[in-house]
């Protein structure tokens, strides 16, 4: 439904004809007029019991309207109803050289071309329309989209000897085709090949940089967790970068708490194994009784109260990712002599079976015992050691890297005030030499004690040499006798190396082990954090106390 409204030059009806002939569109349509809205032309959208979009153009002083209805959900009438500027977009899309549209009717006769676009075609403005689509444009297809109803996108098409990218779209009313819209969408193929090409290397670039920054991410946690800048530090951060990638078991030594588990962990977190979890096994914290079913896993029905499927042990569990293996001297004979296979061939048999099965893990171990003394003394096996040891990581004591101690004690002060939700205490500059004249038997695990106690302890926003103090004097006197297990000593002072020293110390350590044990559920993990000693001394304390 179409129709035609003109004014005179007093704003009075002078013709109307179809739709123009309802009074209510009609006083629409001067109210347009009266807002001033419209100056000498304009589009107007009319929402009277249907939905219809208005031309209009004055002639001096008369005005000439044309109407039509569009559909009930128009993205035009939209346009046109939100758009105070709906003219100037609507200008734009038929007059921009970058879009060279071309409108052809159902007959393929051009019913618009803008005039830039004519002139590429050497012709006057106005010439092209009414002709045939073929008469004008060279090698176009346009006359075939309306035959066939189907769109062509980015196609190439020469014209005047450039070959250019164009679409081509059948424009249909009422389900009916009425014509076809054609458009150059590049200027030359090369573009558009050059575009693909700028954007194929640009996503594989950001897919580059995506994994190199999980990387980063990665590596930066691993070693980042490592506090220290001393030469000792550096030269162990050095080793563990270069020797991360490698295939080959790799040994970590040093004294308890000196950090053995985070070079473990950085040793996976920068290796090729990384996106799989390390597993881990505590070997001294195994019973014997269990030792062979956790290490190699067991098949279904393998004993009573084994699970019905069998599963996996920790060999199986670490296929393709890091198996780290703490407290490996604490391992008994008999279990030693089971591991060499497994770990010469990676081949092993769950309990109860005789399949064998295949694991490719990466074997890293950990002790704090001196490897030498166990051989010779016959508790550790010689070949067993060939097997771990392909290469050998020697952590420094704290000792030889108290350069370090002013790093790490702000950084455990920040630890322990974000987890209390407490401020942040500064440090007294006085700390530093002090902390750095202690003997440090337990190492880093024992200064990080040592550093949260003072925490509690001090009073105000700064940590002092009195505050260390008032733990009880126990840094000056952490006996030689507890140097592997960090633990600090007893509260009472007593001048001389008595016996009865021993008991009292023996008194406070069952008292303060047993207190933890209730405090972390018997989480014999947490429990050794917590008391600053490591989990294989708390293994043998655990025992002499059940056994007393
Ligand atoms: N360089 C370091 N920077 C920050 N924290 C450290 C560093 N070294 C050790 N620690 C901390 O000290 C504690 C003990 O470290 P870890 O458990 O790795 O020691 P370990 O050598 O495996 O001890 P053990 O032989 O007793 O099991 C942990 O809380 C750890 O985070």
């Amino acid at each position: 439904m179409a129709g035609v409204l003109i004014l005179n030059d007093q704003k009075s009806v002078a013709y109307a004809s179809g739709l123009a002939a309802n009074p209510a569109i009609q006083r629409q349509l001067l109210q347009e007029l009266e807002t001033g809205r419209g100056q000498g032309s304009g589009i107007v959208a009319l929402n009277e019991g249907g939905k219809y979009i208005a031309v209009y153009r004055s002639l001096g002083d008369e005005f000439v309207f044309l109407i039509e209805a569009v559909d009930s959900e128009s993205t035009l009438f939209g346009l046109v109803a939100s758009v105070d500027f709906a003219v100037a977009v609507l200008t734009y899309l038929v007059e921009s050289p970058y879009l060279s549209l071309v409108l052809v009717d159902d007959q393929a006769r051009i019913r618009f071309m803008p005039p830039v676009h004519e002139k590429f075609f050497g012709l006057e403005r106005g010439e092209a329309i009414g002709k045939h689509v073929t008469e004008v444009i060279e090698n176009t297809k346009l006359h075939k989209v309306v035959q066939s109803g189907k769109a062509e996108i980015g196609k190439l098409q020469e014209m005047g000897g450039i070959t250019r990218v164009v679409s081509r779209v059948p424009i249909k009313q009422n389900g009916k085709i009425v014509g076809a819209i054609g458009q150059v969408m590049f200027k030359g193929p090369t573009t558009v090949h050059e575009l693909s090409q700028e954007v194929s290397k640009l996503r594989s670039q950001v897919a580059f940089y995506k994994s190199e920054l999980s990387g980063i991410q990665q590596n930066a946690y691993d070693l980042e967790q490592m506090i220290g800048e001393s030469d000792a530090i550096r030269q162990l951060k050095a080793d563990i970068m270069k020797v991360a990638p490698m295939h080959v078991p790799v040994l970590i030594v040093g004294e308890s708490g000196t950090g053995k588990e985070l070079a473990a962990q950085a040793l996976h977190g920068l290796s090729a194994r990384s996106k799989s979890r390390m597993v881990f096994v505590n070997a001294a914290a195994l019973p014997s009784s269990l030792v062979e079913s956790e290490l190699f896993g067991y098949e279904a029905g393998a004993f009573t109260g084994a699970d019905k499927s069998g599963r996996k042990g920790k060999f199986e569990q670490a296929d393709k990712t890091s198996l780290f293996f703490d407290e490996i001297g604490d391992m008994a004979p008999e279990i030693q002599v089971k591991l060499l296979r497994v770990l010469q061939d990676g081949m092993f048999e769950r309990v109860g079976g005789n399949r064998v099965y295949h694991s490719d893990f990466r074997l890293i171990c950990a002790s704090n015992r001196s490897f030498q003394e166990m051989i010779n003394e016959g508790t550790f096996r010689l070949d067993l050691y060939y097997r771990i040891s392909g290469v050998t990581i020697r952590m420094p004591s704290l000792r030889e890297r108290l350069d370090d101690i002013p790093a790490l004690v702000p950084r455990f002060l920040l630890a322990f005030a974000n987890r209390h939700r407490m401020p942040v205490k500064r440090v007294d500059k006085r700390v530093y030499p002090f902390l750095q004249e202690q003997p440090w038997p337990g190492n880093v695990r024992q200064l990080l004690h040592e550093v949260e106690k003072a925490a509690i302890f001090s009073d105000g926003p700064e940590l002092r040499v009195e505050d260390f103090r008032m733990t009880g004097g126990l840094l000056e006197d952490a006996a030689p006798s507890e140097a592997t297990s960090g633990i600090s000593a007893p509260t009472t002072r007593v001048g001389s190396r008595h016996r009865r020293i021993q008991d009292a110390v023996n008194e406070v350590e069952r008292t303060m082990i047993s207190e933890a044990m209730v405090r972390h559920r018997s989480n014999k993990k947490k429990v050794a954090e917590d008391l600053g000693i490591s989990r294989a001394y708390l293994y043998k304390r655990l025992a002499e106390i059940a056994v007393a």
